[in-house]
């Protein structure tokens, strides 16, 4: 599986948000995308699961247009977890595992889907909850059960908004441990939108970095997080050393900012 995005540009209503977006992924990938708020992450992300039209360009999926797929057989290939995501009425979280694998039941859910639901309950510690309905976890074990409910769905391709972003450090690893080795034992082709960038640094093979709706760099992580990149779209002086497990990055400019604060202050206290 390989996915081009040429030249895509879309927003909403006349507000165009991405500009001439450019991308190829390939199998067994972990592919982040980084950037600023609204720099247009999550946008993209939703154009590549064809929730959003591109107002120009094309986002395809082994050379078809994703917009032509249709939304079952889509469901089949790729499986996308939105930021925030409420189910509306109370499911357990075996059940809501279980939506998961929706696309594949026909009659009835049989022996193989709870299979498939039990493993990947066991696989993310989530089997103690099995009976519990998700109003009654916590924001972390609830994103990791979307993530789990996503997994059922057994994609070749993964789109994940800030899949961590309430999870703490062990619970961070954890599933982009998880994530990654689907990518490199099954192929899968992961896609990431992650703001922690050390995290991103550690577990990507690609990065994009997006800057006010344009890539602003691509490549591994070594060559997108340099200091000159990060001061141009973030506006913060970093240091990025080289680590045993990934990058170290260290931002330069607040303890700046709280010394000239502190050199005001006490001028004015004179
Ligand atoms: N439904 C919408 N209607 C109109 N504008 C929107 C809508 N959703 C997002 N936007 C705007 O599009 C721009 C990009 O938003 P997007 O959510 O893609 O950014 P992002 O990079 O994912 O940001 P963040 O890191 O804050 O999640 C922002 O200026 C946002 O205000």
């Amino acid at each position: 599986m390989f996915v081009n995005i040429e030249g895509l540009s879309l927003g909403y209503r006349s507000n165009i948000i991405l500009h001439n977006i450019h991308m190829s992924l390939g199998k067994g990938e972990v592919t982040s995308i980084v950037g600023p708020n609204g720099a247009g992450k999550t946008t993209l992300l939703k154009s590549m699961a064809s929730i959003l039209p591109p107002q120009k360009g094309v986002v395809k999926i082994d050379g078809v247009d994703v917009r032509s797929i249709r939304s079952t057989d889509l469901a089949k290939i790729q499986a996308y977890v939105p930021q925030q995501a409420s189910s509306g009425f109370p499911l357990t979280v075996l059940e809501t595992v279980m939506l998961g694998r929706k696309p594949y039941i026909r009659w009835g859910v049989k022996r193989q889907d709870l299979h498939i639901v039990e493993t990947l309950l066991a696989e993310l510690r989530l089997e103690h909850y099995a009976e519990r309905y998700m109003d009654e976890l916590s924001g972390g074990e609830r994103q990791k059960v979307l993530i789990a409910r996503a997994l059922a769905q057994q994609p070749n391709m993964l789109l994940l908004d800030e899949p961590t972003s309430a999870l703490d450090i062990r619970h961070q690893l954890e599933v982009l441990e998880i994530v990654r080795g689907l990518a490199k034992r099954s192929g899968i082709l992961v896609v990431l939108i992650l703001h922690d960038l050390e995290l991103a640094a550690r577990y990507s093979d690609v990065v994009y970095m997006l800057k006010d709706g344009t890539v602003f760099a691509n490549g591994t992580p070594e060559e997108v997080f340099t200091a000159p990149n990060m001061e141009a779209v973030y506006g913060v002086r970093m240091e990025i050393e080289q680590a045993a497990h990934g990058m170290k990055m260290t931002a330069v400019e607040p303890l700046q900012v709280y010394q000239k604060e502190e050199f005001y202050v006490s001028r004015c206290t004179i």
